[in-house]
């Protein structure tokens, strides 16, 4: 379904690869975390996979589609069946949740009728059913502003279904949120890739959430990949001892 060949990333005035040399391919039915601590190359890869940051060398294929050959308009057709969900949740804070759900059809309607706000019946009922999806219908028409960060996320998961796309991307949409909040936001997002059979690749720095909801996990270290496969192969000490100090007690100290 995505398939990343020999992909390099170098940032202009970087000369250390953010990726180097990455070889992937992920299928539909997936839940795929990625780790690594920060710079690791993590958020670089995601923006690969929708088009958004240009491979230096290397090649990106969407469903038979390499990335690189699309003019700008296949590119948006392509990057509205990539749901994406980010850290800081990328919402209006004075708009309402419904406002900022139905701004997931932007991609598919005219600018005019996104300026001016027009939405159809049926597009105004699909947008109700995905906030009900994500468990806030009583805050349909709740500004953003007065939401906690963890309804702020389903926000972003909402918005990211209304466009109903065959593969949900996350930047990090944990790392913002507590332990707790984390983890039902991750159960969410584990319904939805049931439901819906989307592939799901999602950034996290916690490797505890990564091991208890991954189908597979791959570990990025100086944009290299370390580690690929089944959560429960992964090495969580060799890791930790990798990537982190530990305290003068013994105990290992997880990545921030
Ligand atoms: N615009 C940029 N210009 C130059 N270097 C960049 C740029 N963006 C990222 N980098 C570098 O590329 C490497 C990978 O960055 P990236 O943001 O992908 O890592 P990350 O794992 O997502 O980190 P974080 O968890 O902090 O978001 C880092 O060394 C970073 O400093």
């Amino acid at each position: 379904m995505l398939e990343i060949k020999d992909l390099t990333v170098q940032y202009k005035g970087n000369e250390d690869n953010a990726l180097a040399d990455i070889n992937l391919s992920f299928q539909k039915g997936e839940f795929v975390c990625i780790l690594g601590k920060s710079g690791a190359g993590k958020s670089t890869l995601i923006r690969c996979l929708n088009g958004l940051q240009k491979p230096t060398e290397g090649e990106i294929q969407w469903e038979g589609k390499l990335l690189s050959d699309l003019k700008e308009e296949q590119l948006r057709k392509v990057r509205r069946e990539m749901g994406m969900i980010f850290q800081h949740f990328n919402l209006v804070p004075r708009l309402s949740v419904i406002q900022n759900v139905l701004t997931g059809l932007f991609g598919y309607r005219s600018t005019f009728k996104n300026l001016v706000g027009w939405y159809t019946k049926d597009e105004l009922n699909r947008a109700k059913e995905v906030i009900d999806n994500v468990g806030l219908t009583d805050f349909t028409h709740r500004r953003i502003e007065r939401l906690s960060g963890g309804q702020k996320q389903r926000v972003g998961i909402a918005r990211a279904l209304l466009q109903q796309p065959k593969a949900l991307l996350g930047d990090e949409p944990v790392s913002s949120l507590d332990p707790g909040t984390s983890n039902h936001i991750f159960t969410l997002l584990k319904e939805i890739h049931r439901e819906h059979d989307l592939l799901t690749i999602i950034n996290v720095h916690d490797v505890e959430l990564a091991i208890r909801y991954a189908t597979r996990v791959i570990a990025l270290k100086d944009g290299v990949i370390t580690f690929d496969g089944k959560p429960e192969d992964f090495d969580n000490d060799a890791y930790y001892d990798t990537y982190e100090s530990v305290r003068s007690n013994g105990e290992k100290v997880p990545f921030t």
